[in-house]
């Protein structure tokens, strides 16, 4: 290869400084091979010819050839145009300016064949073409390249700073002719062969200029493929290494604790699905790594168990334990249903957050270190430096998400070796992208719930329904039911909702009059303390409404709560609807689930509603989420550079997603380091690639 992929932008030939200056700062472009890497996000058919007796009404990009007979003014003042009357055998069609008329009249030349491009507008009984592009048939002919002609990402932003489209094209053009279109190669001969797929430069040169949709497809097939198959290298590189470098602490045995508390106090029979996981994890903390689990379960599906059972494993070692949740709520929650258990077993348990005291704070502090204390349960206030621990053998974190990677690996320092560390979430992430967001963590799932669970009855009601559906709280109330009302919390607008739920709580509390029904409320401006009491209140029984924001969202257990009726629900995310209605059916009796909007909804509002009541299996739901949000909005994933793939698409292309995981896989069980002579051409991309932080700064 001539040309060095590496040289600046300024460089090539076209650009200048100014342009230069513009392809770095708004597109990130300095170099040819930044350049070359810039894919076209849609492309012009221009492959086929229609004739004016074949058009539509509102024909986008259609391509005509032609002859413009005559130019004359029409209209006045502001639809003052210009009209070309267009001919071709079949018909005849107008061609419309509102502007440029003296530039147009010189240009034009009259009787002479034209290819024009643009959208048809039918209009006073004719088809006409306002502003088409246009070019002389000959050199229409010359130029073969244009058979479909690419549309590059942010160019229509651009045009006005004079990077259009049309400039990236020649500049484009310019590097393919510097370059003589030759590139190297960057996926294995093997692999070429033994998939089928094209060579690099070709797929470049196609991916740019392809002439036909085959031709495009093969081209975006290979650099599809390309582009998973190094992330999917780069995640399996990590793991092992991971693997074979941080030792863990092997729990060697299953012991007393476990064992009484399996065969004494399990207050229910555990599902297979929750048998399983507990034998994967089991089989991690016997082993002499570390184990790095993310334990993925729909709502309701029984994780607690799982996380509490884990511990134990830790302490029959005679290790601690910890688990850290998002907020306070949930940490009150967990230490108060973990501590009736601890109890039967005589294991020590301290509960650790933001308004723990100064005093018990120091005895926690205290016990931990001199290993008293066997499990600690907390909010990040688990994270501070003074929280020191005798010997952690299990850090288990719950809804992993909120806390992010960099808090992970603070939990590792909190021992000379790293403790075993178990991820939970009940965010089901669909298994396409936990591949390749958590490909450094082991998954379990637990995809089974417990035995006798009724589904949760989903509808959508409008809200001029709304007595009728506050005659149904009633009817469920007098039955001995509870019900959440859930008002949406954006930051944004935290003052506005505020006072929405607010007006909702003052309005509900004329509806629901005391002394009948008794209200708790929950949200975010209140203390810690008071938040606690009310929730205390509802989970004891002593109210029946809770009027909640999100702060409910994830995790509150109340099993005797049976109707949740979400507010506004349009504007909630698909995966938080369905943590929401997660917080009933999880009891015995029959659930419903309320979903409350106004009459306009837009199109997403729409999918999601109908998703919601249609299904309550959290995969599907998460699959369908993917879908609408792309995985930049899942689970806070913006920063973790999934969004930089170029071409491939995590959601369309999870077939290719599998196909390249799995070769990476092959590849790597072959030849461990990549040294032998059929993957020098992986090795050297890879490490090429490994430079591009932003592709892989998102793995811890
Ligand atoms: N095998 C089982 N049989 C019967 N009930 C179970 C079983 N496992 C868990 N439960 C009960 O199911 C309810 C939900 O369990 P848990 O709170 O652990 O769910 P979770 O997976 O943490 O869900 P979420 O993420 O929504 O909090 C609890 O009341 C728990 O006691």
């Amino acid at each position: 290869m001539n040309t060095n992929l590496q040289t600046p932008i300024d460089y090539l030939k076209g650009v200048g400084p100014n342009r230069a200056d513009l392809l770095r700062q708004e597109l990130g472009i300095h170099t040819y091979q930044d350049l070359i890497n810039l894919f076209p996000n849609r492309y012009i058919d221009r492959t086929h010819y229609y004739k004016i007796n074949q058009l539509q009404r509102n024909n986008a990009d259609v391509q005509i050839i032609g002859s413009i007979t005559g130019l004359q003014e029409a209209g006045q003042g502001r639809s003052k145009r210009l009209v070309g009357t267009f001919k071709d055998d079949t018909g005849t069609m107008e061609l419309v300016w509102f502007r440029g008329h003296k530039w147009i009249r010189e240009g034009i030349k009259l009787n002479k064949p034209y290819v024009v491009f643009g959208k048809t507008n039918w209009f006073n009984g004719k088809f006409s073409m306002p502003h088409p592009e246009m070019e002389l048939l000959e050199d229409h002919q010359k130029n073969l390249q244009r058979a479909m002609q690419p549309i590059y990402p942010s160019t229509e932003k651009l045009s006005n700073k004079g990077i259009t489209n049309r400039v990236i094209i020649k500049i484009m053009q310019q590097l393919f002719l510097e370059t003589k279109g030759r590139f190297a190669e960057t996926l294995s001969s093997h692999l070429l062969q033994e998939l089928k797929l094209i060579d690099k430069s070709t797929a470049l040169f196609n991916i740019h200029f392809p002439k036909t949709q085959e031709l495009l497809a093969k081209a975006q097939y290979r650099l599809k493929f390309e582009e998973l198959f190094y992330i999917q290298l780069q995640l399996i590189i990590k793991n092992l290494i991971h693997k074979s470098k941080i030792k863990g602490f092997p729990f060697t045995h299953v012991g007393d604790l476990f064992n009484t508390f399996f065969n004494e106090h399990l207050p229910f029979e555990l599902t297979d699905a929750q048998k399983r996981v507990l034998k994967e994890i089991r089989a991690d903390l016997g082993s002499n790594a570390q184990m790095n689990r993310l334990l993925q379960g729909d709502v309701g599906s029984g994780k607690t168990i799982v996380a509490f059972m884990s511990m134990l494993m830790a302490l029959d070692n005679g290790f601690q334990a910890c688990l850290m949740a998002p907020t306070e709520i949930l940490s009150v929650q967990h230490y108060n249903g973990l501590y009736e258990l601890c109890k039967q077993l005589n294991i020590s348990i301290s509960l650790l957050t933001g308004s723990t005291k100064t005093s018990e704070r120091k005895k926690i502090h205290e016990s931990l270190e001199n290993g008293e204390l066997n499990i600690l349960i907390g909010t990040h206030a688990l994270l501070e430096n003074k929280v020191k621990f005798k010997n952690l053998g299990l850090a288990i974190i719950d809804e992993q998400h909120r806390f992010g990677v960099a808090q992970r690996s603070k939990l590792w320092h909190k021992n000379t070796s790293p403790p075993h560390i178990l991820v939970m979430t009940a965010t089901p992430i669909p298994r396409t992208l936990a591949m390749s967001v958590y490909g450094d963590l082991d998954i379990s799932v637990i995809d089974e719930l417990p035995p006798g669970r009724k589904s949760v009855k989903t509808v959508h009601r409008y809200d001029k329904n709304r007595l009728k559906v506050f005659k149904f709280i009633r009817d469920e109330i007098a039955k001995g039911r509870q019900v959440y009302i859930v008002y949406p919390l954006i930051q944004e607008s935290e003052a506005m909702d505020y006072k929405d739920l607010m007006d909702g709580y003052e309005s509900i509390a004329r509806d629901f009059p005391l002394p009948d029904y008794q209200i708790s409320i929950v949200h975010g401006k209140m203390k810690p303390a008071d938040k606690d009491y009310e929730m205390q209140r509802f989970i004891k029984g002593e109210t029946q409404i809770m009027v909640a924001t999100t702060v409910i969202e994830v995790g509150v257990n109340v099993p005797n709560a049976s109707v949740m009726i979400i507010e506004s629900a349009e504007r909630f995310g698909l995966s938080q609807l369905h943590q929401l209605r997660g917080r009933v059916g999880r009891g015995a009796e029959q659930s419903y689930c309320i979903l409350m909007t106004g009459h306009k909804l837009s199109n997403d509002s729409k999918t999601r509603l109908e998703t919601m009541v249609r299904t309550n299996d959290g995969f599907e739901i998460a699959e369908v989420d993917l879908r609408l949000r792309g995985p930049g909005d899942l689970m806070g994933t913006q920063q973790s550079g999934v969004l930089n793939l170029k071409i491939a698409d995590i959601v369309k292309d999870k077939d290719i997603l599998q196909l390249a995981r799995f070769h990476a896989k092959q590849v790597l069980n072959k030849d461990p380091n990549l040294s032998k002579d059929t993957n020098q051409v992986i090795l050297h991309t890879y490490k090429q690639l490994s430079k591009y932080k932003n592709i892989w700064n998102y793995i811890s």
